[in-house]
């Protein structure tokens, strides 16, 4: 029998890429064209199912499917069976999710536990947002909404731009004026996202959102408190285990409305559920000592901490954290605004992976449990929740770029020596 003729479907097997149906609503439907993916694999485009009817290319121009080597298809599209429903053609992703889980040497050495470091930075808007925001986007797609709405600290507002842009929703965020970040502002703008800068904080922001949803009907919340958010970031947990091969035994991470603990723990209990564990790690939530709510026992009128994204006195999700917390066996405690910068450097100078101040409160909390002898034993895993470029004022207050020497040989060995006397 004559050899079959080689197909782009096939190249893109041998070389282990995912064959995934791209639709490409500029192109006609009989076009033979082709795509040129990266890393110079050529998939025919072929016509998708659509409500039009079958093999007619959708006018919606909604499916836009994201292409790469191996995994990132997004969430929705990994974890369809452990998600709720959503029809292909409303999906909008931009390949979050498939976050690096990466080991951290030296800080575990100081805490006494094999630590490894799950940094969410790595997700399309540098944050552990994008993975409920492309749930909530695409519901808000589903339910044929054409406006969100969303309070922030500047993470949620990047995420909720990004995924509406790519939905073709109009976006509008609601931030505590000045208060948020510079590279979260920046985000908001790039997206062409509505920015309302309020005379109040999160917590205000947030009940101005909500009752917006409420009353004018016509625009959906897609801060935490809408399930979607949280259906998505649970995700995170089943990536930790399925990369462990096991839950770890303990997992950190920052607090501040409370959605992400109770995303995580809400994940690691469904893995165990469905039998992929015999266990769930001990969740270990740490908050802002100036923002701690979940600590004092009551809100804050007035949160403050240098950890921008968790200055939030009333969380949204208490009871989920705290549910959390007791039924793992965890704890939630407070970490010092000193102890988040010292974590964020460590983590920056000694194990490579630049986070921004809110991330790096579950290792400050780590340290300060390893300080006091009750640092969580075995493999643990701690969540850097963002990246350390979002916050560039934070660095840039307390260092600055030396004065400039002149363009010579000399000038350069003698500063180099000035540094390094060994150096040559
Ligand atoms: C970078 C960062 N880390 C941590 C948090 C806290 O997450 P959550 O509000 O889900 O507790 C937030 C947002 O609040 C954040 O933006
Ligand atoms: N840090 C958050 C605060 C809002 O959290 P959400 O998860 O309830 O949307 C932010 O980035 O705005």
């Amino acid at each position: 029998m004559a050899p079959r003729k080689q197909t782009g479907d096939d190249h893109a097997r041998a070389l282990s890429f995912e064959v995934r149906r791209v639709q490409v609503p500029f192109l006609d439907a009989a076009s033979p064209a082709v795509v040129v993916l990266r890393r110079a694999v050529l998939i025919r485009t072929v016509p998708e199912r659509s409500e039009a009817g079958p093999g007619a290319i959708s006018t919606k121009g909604r499916i836009l499917t994201v292409q790469t080597p191996t995994g990132r298809q997004g969430v929705i599209k990994r974890y369809r069976d452990k998600l709720p429903e959503i029809p292909g053609w409303a999906i909008s992703t931009l390949g979050e999710g498939d976050t690096p889980l990466i080991e951290a040497p030296r800080i575990s050495a100081r805490i006494g536990a094999r630590l490894y470091l799950k940094f969410e930075g790595m997700n399309p808007t540098a944050s552990f947002k994008d993975r409920g925001m492309t749930v909530a986007l695409s519901r808000a797609v589903a339910d044929g909404n054409t406006a969100v709405i969303c309070a922030s600290t500047g993470n949620t507002a990047a995420a909720a731009s990004a995924y509406a842009a790519r939905a073709g929703l109009t976006c509008f965020v609601v931030v505590p004026a000045g208060k948020i970040a510079l590279g979260k502002a920046v985000q908001v703008l790039a997206h062409g996202a509505k920015i309302v800068q309020i005379d109040g904080n999160f917590d205000a922001a947030l009940k101005l959102c909500q009752r917006a949803e409420r009353d004018l009907g016509t625009v959906a919340l897609v801060n935490s408190v809408n399930p979607d958010r949280i259906e998505g970031q649970k995700t995170a947990a089943f990536e930790v285990a399925e990369t462990l091969g096991r839950p770890p035994d303990a997992l950190a991470l920052p607090v501040g409305n409370a959605g992400n603990i109770t995303a995580y723990w809400k994940g690691f209990k469904e893995w165990r559920e469905a039998g992929h564990a015999d266990s769930a790690p001990r969740m270990l939530g740490f908050q802002a000592e100036g923002a701690s709510p979940l600590v004092a026992g009551h809100d804050f009128e007035n949160p403050e901490t240098v950890a921008s994204a968790i200055r939030i006195g009333a969380p949204a999700s208490k009871k989920g954290a705290l549910g959390a917390v007791s039924e793992s066996g965890g704890l939630i405690e407070s970490v010092t605004d000193e102890e988040i910068l010292e974590a964020q450097g460590l983590l920056a100078s000694s194990e490579g992976v630049f986070c921004e101040p809110a991330s790096a409160a579950g290792v400050a909390g780590l340290l300060k449990l390893a300080k006091e002898g009750r640092a969580p034993e075995g493999v643990v895993v701690a969540v850097l929740t963002g990246h350390g470029l979002k916050d560039p004022d934070v660095i840039l207050n307390r260092t600055r770029l030396p004065e400039p020497i002149p363009a010579t040989f000399d000038a350069l060995v003698e500063t180099m020596q000035r540094v390094e006397p060994e150096a040559r």
